[in-house]
């Protein structure tokens, strides 16, 4: 038995250590056997371990060392080749204080650990489409199978829990019904392979480095054959920047001099401070889809929005019309309609326009309902200027809406209700206006679908 509680002979794997007794034990202790250890399985290979030779010195010590972490600096190949020197030298901790991060190193560390999460340009995440598409009934939680539609509930809580900023939320005080299960959130348009979009090259910018409205090439519009200036956006004394009047007064009223929103892009030699990129900075104000009294599912915002100020794009899966006409064929003439036509140029171009559909794909805009007296319009804003099928469906506040209001739009453009005169089989609008035109779309509406499915 050696001093240093290690049998260095016994070529047993049972070893008795002595342990020294304290003082007021001495008495009863007296007799009681060593305790027996036991090393298992290969007692001999740890003993050689314990057997090496002891270092001579502290300077020693220190000499073999500081030449060992000389070799580590040049090349980390010595620890692989020479294990068992490292760990003699440095334990195998990690925490060793030779390897030990400077301060500054830590401090590094602890903030790029307590770092809080960086606000997300939305537009630049890609969603990956299809990632919870699989077959619903092959879902399951361990051994126990998940029922399909409590499922695609908790993929759509789920959905409202990703980086979604400001928040959307889901509420109903009405009734049991829930979000639909085949509905999915996106944060931008899924393009059909049949669309064609115009190249990024055909996009372009303006060269100012600050813009006014004065000299700024994205606030040119030909306006009646003159080229002018528009003033689409205002910056609020409180910095929220909005629609200016005019432009809202011209887009209720004017249905010529109706203007589209050409915001500054990656072209532009502005930065992105710049007062005309608003749209393309994404949602600013939370959103909640809730239960209506009468309209089924509606949009509604827990802050107050101001007159002019943007609310959200018009999202889903952009098609042409003859994958529109097949989709819609199966569908019944009630059913309620997610369908917003990319029509805004189709009367200079002269092609037929695409639709974006949002009833399996979309954002919360896809459940704004109708009202004859609306407090939000929808605007085109041109994403790629070369591009005239593909934009953006922008919403924007045109009076102030307190929070918790319905945010509501019209359906139908104005100057388009009197096309056709009103029938039985119209869809009745309940939005409970004083000037309530009575139903839903205009007549022309229902009969285009019947006649598409005709043809
Ligand atoms: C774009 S969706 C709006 C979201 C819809 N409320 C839902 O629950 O999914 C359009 C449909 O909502 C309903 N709707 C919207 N506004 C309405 C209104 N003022 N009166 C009656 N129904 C309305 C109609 O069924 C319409 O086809």
């Amino acid at each position: 038995m050696s001093t240093n509680g290690h049998d260095t002979t016994s070529p047993s794997n049972k070893f008795s250590i002595d342990i020294p007794r304290p003082k007021w034990d001495s008495k009863e202790v007296k007799h009681r056997p060593n305790i027996e250890v036991v090393i298992d399985p290969q007692p001999k290979d740890l003993l050689k371990k314990f057997q090496g030779p002891l270092p001579q010195s502290k300077t020693q010590l220190d000499t073999e060392k500081n030449a060992l972490l000389a070799q580590l600096k040049q090349s980390s190949k010595i620890a692989y080749e020479k294990p068992d020197l490292v760990e003699q030298h440095f334990g195998t901790t990690g925490f060793s204080t030779v390897f030990g991060a400077e301060d500054e190193d830590l401090e590094l560390m602890r903030s790029a650990a307590s770092k809080k999460k960086k606000k997300t340009d939305r537009s630049r995440i890609k969603l990956e489409i299809g990632s919870h598409s699989g077959p619903l009934n092959q879902l399951s939680l361990g051994k126990t199978p998940i029922h399909p539609a409590r499922a695609a509930r908790d993929i759509l809580i789920s959905r409202f829990q990703e980086e979604v900023y400001p928040p959307l939320t889901f509420s109903n005080e009405i009734n049991d019904r829930r979000l639909p299960g085949k509905f999915q959130f996106i944060d931008h348009y899924i393009i059909s392979p049949k669309v064609k979009m115009a190249p990024p090259s055909t996009n372009s910018g303006c060269d100012c480095t600050d813009c006014t409205l004065s000299a700024c090439k994205c606030l040119t519009k030909e306006v009646e054959g003159r080229e002018t200036q528009v003033e689409i956006y205002v910056r609020r004394p409180d910095g929220i920047i909005v629609l200016s009047d005019d432009f809202i007064i011209c887009h209720q009223e004017e249905q010529e001099n109706r203007q589209e929103i050409t915001e500054c892009n990656e072209h532009c030699g502005c930065g992105g401070d710049c007062w005309n990129r608003v749209v393309c900075k994404g949602r600013t104000v939370p959103l909640e889809i809730f239960q209506t009294e009468k309209c089924g599912f509606g949009v509604r915002s827990s802050k107050d929005i101001v007159k002019g100020q943007f609310i959200e794009r018009y999202l889903g899966e952009v098609m042409t019309e003859h994958e529109l006409v097949i989709r819609e064929d199966p569908a019944e003439e009630h059913q309620a309609s997610y369908v917003f036509s990319l029509d805004w140029f189709s009367r200079l171009d002269n092609k037929e326009p695409y639709h974006v559909d949002g009833e399996y794909f979309g954002s919360a805009m896809r459940f704004v309902n109708h009202s004859c007296n609306p407090n939000t319009i929808c605007v085109p804003v041109q994403t790629n200027r070369g591009d005239r099928r593909v934009y953006d469906l922008a919403f924007f506040a045109i009076k102030d809406i307190k929070a918790g209001r319905e945010i509501c739009i019209s359906y139908e453009s104005k100057g388009a209700y009197d096309e056709g005169q009103p029938s039985e089989d119209l869809v009745k609008c309940h939005c409970g206006e004083y000037n309530c035109r009575g139903y839903l779309w205009r007549p022309g509406v229902t009969t285009r679908r019947r006649k598409r499915r005709q043809e």
